[in-house]
């Protein structure tokens, strides 16, 4: 798949009424990290009675060159032994089992011809592990959304992690050497919702360390514990994610708050402002509070988005600061509420595609006056942070 960043500067992109009250199936991407528990989860989902009629393709997306076949034997009434799952299955609980050994592009073509027989989608991302250019090819991409695509909208990415090996995994990703992002921590950075799974196996202090490290990277997703992937469904599906406000950040299932008595090390710095930045492994998380915006301010900030988003520098330089041939400073995921003028607004991006929407009353319920914007990337530091301040002031 080619690179994002490679491609032209895209366009903010506009929504027409007609495209608006277009009815589309909701995709959930599930990425994770080796054996932590995708397949398990999945699999749940399939033979479980939930009432949802959830399609799976369970397949390497993207990659028409070497699929790999994922063994999953999925047992119906139909079929005991799961031996015809390899194409369409429908199963008694109305999921619709998707597995077939073709390109990702492919078999959601052929998924969308079934339009009708489910009412949601999930994409299991096996073998390639950065669910960023999945996201951003449902998520707005015009050419994909002009053919089958636009019948599927991006709900959320949701990603797996072992509760007993996820630390270390993050830790010993290689290829997060301060110029590029490790896969594991891109995972996390691009998800909505992560799942910590095997939390049977891991004893509290793994718990709370793991959860404190995913906190850094990734400050705006919810974590949830699960054993064998047990969690309502509603976490996972219908979420929203793309058009939605960020949820509050509410504690791990476990409950765990950090306040200054934590005994494990926070590595973050807080200002008066009520901003915070943690950095781990070239890979950082920047959330800046948001005061309610003039006109003016939100032009600041669209200008200063189009400047980080798509030149990968603050409006204060005057070229893109590059380490060892990559941009020092690249979001990976943005998010964001704030409210112009009076009316609240929602900020989504992936990587350098954004999004600003504006909510309608119905929907600012219980959202502050105060809002943020949460980045995840790399490269921002505390240039960056007074940088976006600076717009507020
Ligand atoms: N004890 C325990 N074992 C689990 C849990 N979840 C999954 N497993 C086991 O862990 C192993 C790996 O689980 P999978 O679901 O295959 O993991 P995966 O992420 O799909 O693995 P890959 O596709 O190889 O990356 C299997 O033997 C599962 O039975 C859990 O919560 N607790």
């Amino acid at each position: 798949m080619a690179d994002f960043y490679e491609d032209d500067i895209p366009e903010l992109i506009e929504h027409s009424e007609q495209e608006k009250e277009h009815k589309h199936v909701p995709l959930t991407i599930i990425c994770g990290f080796l054996g932590a528990g995708k397949s398990t989860l999945l699999k749940r989902i399939l033979t479980e009675r939930h009432g949802y009629r959830i399609a799976v393709i369970m397949n390497e997306f993207g990659d028409t060159a070497d699929i790999e076949s994922k063994a999953i034997n999925v047992s119906s009434p139909d079929d005991p032994e799961g031996a015809t799952s390899e194409e369409f299955l429908e199963l008694a609980n109305g999921c619709l089992c998707c597995s077939i050994k073709d390109s990702g592009a492919a078999a959601i073509e052929k998924l969308m011809e079934k339009k009708g027989a489910f009412d949601h989608i999930l994409l299991e991302t096996t073998g390639l592990a950065d669910p960023g250019p999945i996201a951003s090819m449902f998520w707005h991409n015009e050419e994909f959304a002009s053919g089958f695509g636009r019948d599927i909208a991006l709900d959320g990415v949701i990603c797996v992690v072992d509760a007993m090996f996820g630390k270390q995994q993050m830790e010993e990703d290689h290829s997060s050497d301060g110029v590029n992002i490790g896969e594991s921590l891109r995972q996390i950075a691009g998800s909505d919702v992560i799942l910590l799974n095997k939390v049977d196996l891991a004893t509290p202090e793994q718990l709370f360390s793991t959860e404190d490290l995913i906190q850094k990277i990734n400050p705006v997703s919810p974590i949830h514990r699960t054993v064998r992937g047990q969690i309502d469904l509603k976490h996972l599906l219908g979420i929203s994610a793309y058009t939605k406000p960020p949820p509050p950040k509410e504690p791990s299932t476990g409950g765990h708050i950090h306040t200054a008595d934590c005994k494990h090390d926070h590595d973050e710095t807080a200002d008066t402002t009520g901003s915070t930045h943690y950095e781990i492994r070239g890979i950082s998380s920047l959330q800046v509070s948001c005061p309610p915006l003039s006109r003016a301010q939100y032009d600041r900030l669209d200008e200063w988005l189009r400047s980080v988003l798509w030149e990968n520098r603050i409006p204060e330089e005057t070229s893109e600061p590059v380490a060892d041939g990559a941009p020092s400073l690249q979001v990976l995921r943005c998010k964001g509420t704030f409210v112009v003028d009076g009316v609240h607004h929602v900020l989504q991006g992936v990587r350098n595609m954004y999004d600003i929407s504006e909510l309608d009353s119905s929907q600012t319920m219980g959202i502050p006056e105060v809002g943020k914007v949460v980045l995840i990337g790399k490269g921002l530091d505390n240039s960056v942070r007074r940088s976006l301040e600076n717009v507020f002031n």
